[in-house]
């Protein structure tokens, strides 16, 4: 069903680089069937109040929940480029962040948001994009690696690569990026990276890979200079002229930056105090006794009149509530309302479908295929680190050098040489325990917001970027105990034969998967670095007491012999013990006959409270602390996302 309205309503084509018009002429308009691209979209919310959760009592907070917006009502339509403007603390981040459907965890909305008569959604995750005022990257890729990525995890999956290269070219030249194609992106403090006007552009075209039909954007031109801050808006303007709807909050802008948005709309506590295009906003205040005094920058005018002052609380109070009472009555604020209304009326009547209609038109990425790409850039990222990964390496074959010069000779068949292999053992398995486990204890709290903003914004779930995670961190963690044991095991002079290297080498790669799985573990309960560093110590302190290399673990008091089997330690340590000993019947022993003998392996896998009855048990649960230690992070991180 099309409707023809005869009261002003959308506006589709018009002067875009001037203000818009509000009295705009008939618009045709359907809303039987769901078509924001090929008719625009019309964004209305009408009383709309948003509450925080404060958890307090005191008067001013009702009902323990604090009111930040307050019955505000507007629209914003295809086409138009507005800036949502006031003091700091006004509600501005709130409001938008709600509109966007993307408010953060314990806030309360009372009143609808239309987007073509249809409540907002989830939907609203494919349909608008949302630039935030914080540029969140994975800094060691490129400019084309990272659109790369996005690209094919935001696209539609039946695109072909053919066109995916061409939506990176378009996106990389419509940003003027071309000549940071293959600049990583970088780390503040990095050499040659991004700068931040690029790495703000950088985050628009990540926005526009979907065509979003309304674009949210958290203060675009802070901290840039005027000419960067220029380019942004200028670029927001095409992009409204391309029928895009923009919503964007703005501090202090110039007044040349002013005068380039369509609408603005000022808000003060939560309120609106003009809604409009920039130029009547002037006029408003003016008719109601505030003039902007000649080259006073318009934007700080109005907003330093809307603002509370310290110490003169009451009076500032008293002008900002005055004008919003009066735009409230204004015929600016009428025209507003009539839109409004009839958007409400029209989503009344009309009948629609709006999740089948986006199934139908969008097939997202398969589950695999995200993983893929998630193992791709973790990959990327791991290795452009070359440094760290170098000095890891070399410092594994130092450790092993040394290591292994240290044991030359002393690992023979006597009882001195019975102590040298236990020692010898357990460099082998601390040495792919300790350095391994607090490595990657950072992860989780330096991954955690662009995790959270990526899983929010719908590009994959907490599972696809665990296993993604480890699938990128596995050659690492069987390279690193590899090379070592090559090394270290021949220099130290262990058991001569490929099965009892091969066991061992296995036992050091478990005893690294284990280790970094708890790691991980600490790294997801915590995510605070000092918090998870304070904790971790004293339990390696009984991981390694418990290892059965320092006491004889038959000896332990009763209450505390279980915890034997919280060790990785100990079962990695038996593994190698049980390898190096089993079927060694001839241990010399000393000439004098009183002194202590351990004549076979037996006796010394005895010695340490060790069996070989035990490899398969050990290797079992040397699988079960990775599996556990994983499945627990995993819950901690899934469930840290939740709040
Ligand atoms: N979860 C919350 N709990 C309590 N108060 C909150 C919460 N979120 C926001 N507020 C308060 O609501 C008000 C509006 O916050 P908001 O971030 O929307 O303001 P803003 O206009 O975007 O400010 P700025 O320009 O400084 O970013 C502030 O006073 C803020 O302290």
């Amino acid at each position: 069903m099309t409707r023809i309205l005869d009261v002003p309503l959308v506006r589709m084509d018009g002067p875009i680089d001037g203000p818009i018009n509000t009295q705009v002429t008939t618009q045709l308009r359907s809303y039987s069937k769901w078509a924001p691209c090929e008719q625009g979209v019309t964004m209305v919310w009408r009383d709309l109040s948003i509450y925080a959760l404060t958890g307090g009592n005191s008067s001013t907070q009702h009902r323990g929940l604090k009111r930040i917006i307050n019955n505000v009502t507007g629209v914003v339509r295809s086409g138009t480029l507005m800036a949502l403007m006031g003091a700091s603390g006004a509600g501005k981040s709130t409001l938008m962040s709600a509109l966007a459907c993307r408010e953060a965890p314990g806030t309360i909305i009372h009143g609808d948001i239309l987007v073509n008569g249809r409540k907002v959604g989830p939907f609203m995750h494919t349909m608008s994009g949302f630039v935030h005022q914080e540029d969140l990257f994975v800094g060691t890729l490129t400019v084309l690696e990272h659109l790369t990525f996005m690209v094919n995890l935001k696209v539609d999956r039946r695109m072909s690569q053919r066109d995916k290269e061409h939506l990176i070219d378009e996106l990389i030249q419509r940003s003027g990026l071309t000549m940071c194609t293959n600049t990583r992106i970088g780390h503040a403090g990095d050499g040659k990276v991004l700068s931040g006007g690029e790495k703000k552009r950088l985050a628009f075209a990540t926005e526009l890979i979907t065509k979003p039909n309304i674009l949210f954007c958290d203060e675009p031109t802070t901290g840039l200079d005027s000419f960067s801050a220029r380019y942004i808006v200028r670029t927001l303007q095409d992009l409204a002229r391309q029928g895009t709807a923009i919503i964007c909050t703005i501090h202090q802008p110039s007044s040349e930056l002013f005068s380039m948005f369509h609408e603005v709309m000022l808000l003060t506590e939560g309120r609106v105090a003009f809604m409009g295009p920039p130029r009547d906003a002037l006029a408003f205040f003016a008719e109601h006794g505030h003039q902007c005094p000649d080259n006073y920058n318009p934007a700080d005018f109005m907003i330093g009149l809307l603002a509370t002052y310290p110490g003169d609380e009451n009076t500032s109070r008293r002008t900002a509530h005055r004008i919003c009472d009066l735009f409230a009555v204004s015929p600016m604020a009428e025209q507003r309302d009539i839109v409004v209304n009839l958007e409400y009326h029209m989503a009344e009547k009309a009948e629609f479908d709006i999740e089948g209609h986006h199934g139908r038109r969008m097939r997202n990425l398969r589950w695999y295929k995200k993983i893929y790409w998630l193992v791709y850039r973790a990959f990327l990222s791991v290795t452009r680190d070359s440094s760290i990964q170098t000095l890891r390496i070399v410092q594994k074959i130092g450790i092993a050098i040394t290591a292994g010069l240290c044991f030359i000779g002393a690992v023979d068949k006597t009882q001195k040489g019975i102590q040298a292999m236990q020692g010898a053992i357990f460099i082998c398995v601390s040495e792919n325990t300790f350095v391994p486990m607090y490595s990657v204890l950072s992860t989780f709290p330096q991954d955690f917001p662009l995790l959270l903003r990526e899983k929010k914004s719908g590009l994959y779930s907490i599972g696809q970027y665990y296993i993604a995670h480890l699938l990128a961190m596995t050659p690492g963690l069987v390279f690193e105990p590899l090379i070592f044991m090559c090394i270290g095991y021949w220099l130290m002079g262990l058991r001569q034969t490929f099965y009892a290297f091969g066991m061992t080498v296995l036992a050091a790669i478990m005893s690294m998967h284990a280790s970094t799985a708890c790691g991980y573990f600490f790294s997801a309960v915590f995510n605070n670095v000092p918090l998870a560093l304070a904790c971790l110590v004293p339990f390696d302190n009984v991981l390694m007491m418990t290892s059965g290399i320092f006491i004889q673990l038959d000896t332990l008091p009763e209450y505390l012999a279980w915890t034997k089997y919280l060790s990785w330690l100990m079962y990695s340590s038996e593994t190698m013990a049980i390898v190096q000993w089993e079927n060694i019947y001839n241990i010399s022993c000393p000439v004098e006959p009183n002194l202590p003998c351990l004549e076979n392996g037996d006796a010394v896998l005895d010695q340490y409270s060790f069996s070989a009855n035990n490899l398969t048990r050990d290797l079992c649960a040397l699988c079960g602390f990775y599996v556990v230690f994983h499945f627990l992070a995993y819950l901690f991180l899934w469930r840290r996302t939740k709040k």
